[in-house]
């Protein structure tokens, strides 16, 4: 069911949650619709201005860890994302950005704080001894069968390592096939709850995987027109594949 008004996508705290790119998420989402013919709007939200209420889709990039930190504090203040969230509202959080909408995460003192509890996930520096290495290169998930995508290509750069909670809401992304991912025994990566998606993809993620921007988009449109391309992202997906030696 497609509908008039604009789609809106909040791009949040850019200048915090944005070191490697993520705000590309937003000018993908954009663009697609708008290759349908479909009104987008992107609202950029600076770090200490209120989140608005009422946008279609929330994007939270990557950060290092004191940029998080205050992320997740002026977040939590009258957490607007999760009222939007129970409004039906999509999130696509990426890195210190899934991290930040866990139940909690570490800074870089170690100290650990409360994320916003938007999904029910939780990151420490490591679950286990020895403490793993920094998660850093390339990353290729397998999603969950469920989602119907294809396999999901990026790259990581975190410390953190994040499981689901006991008893707790939601499903991984997928099965890692190359890379980190979560850094869980059960090799999963990220955190799909509802219309809440968390992962550790960069890249910007949806940039490379034209099909999870779409699975987002159907959540707020239902059904939209095929479209597909840009050719070139096929090419550089299937090279990007090659090169890693992981075959579909
Ligand atoms: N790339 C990131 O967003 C990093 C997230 C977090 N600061 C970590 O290192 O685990």
């Amino acid at each position: 069911m497609s509908r008039d008004s604009a789609t809106r996508i909040a791009l949040i705290y850019p200048e915090l949650l944005g070191t490697y790119g993520d705000g590309g998420n937003a000018t993908v989402l954009a663009q697609r619709l708008r290759w349908r013919g479909l009104p987008a709007e992107v609202i950029g939200v600076p770090a200490g201005e209120p989140v608005p209420a009422g946008c279609d889709i929330y994007l939270l990039g990557g950060g290092e860890d004191e940029p998080q930190v205050l992320a997740a504090e002026g977040l939590r203040q009258n957490n607007a994302i999760a009222h939007a969230v129970a409004q039906g509202a999509v999130v696509l959080a990426v890195c210190a950005g899934y991290q930040v909408i866990g139940v909690s995460f570490p800074g870089g003192e170690g100290r650990i704080h409360d994320g916003l509890g938007l999904v029910d996930v939780e990151t420490r520096r490591s679950f286990e001894q020895p403490v793993p290495p920094r998660a850093v290169g390339d990353i290729v998930v397998e999603p969950a069968p469920e989602l119907a995508l294809p396999l999901l290509l990026g790259y990581e750069n975190h410390g953190g390592r994040t499981r689901t909670l006991p008893n707790g809401h939601g499903r991984p992304l997928g099965t890692v096939r190359k890379g980190v991912g979560n850094g869980t025994p059960d090799h999963t990566d990220g955190v799909v709850d509802g219309r809440v998606i968390g992962t550790y993809l960069h890249g910007p993620v949806l940039a490379q995987n034209p099909a999870l921007a779409d699975l987002l988009l159907s959540w707020v449109h239902g059904w939209l027109p095929e479209l597909a391309g840009p050719p070139e992202t096929e090419v550089l997906r299937q090279a990007r594949l090659h090169a890693l030696d992981v075959h579909a």
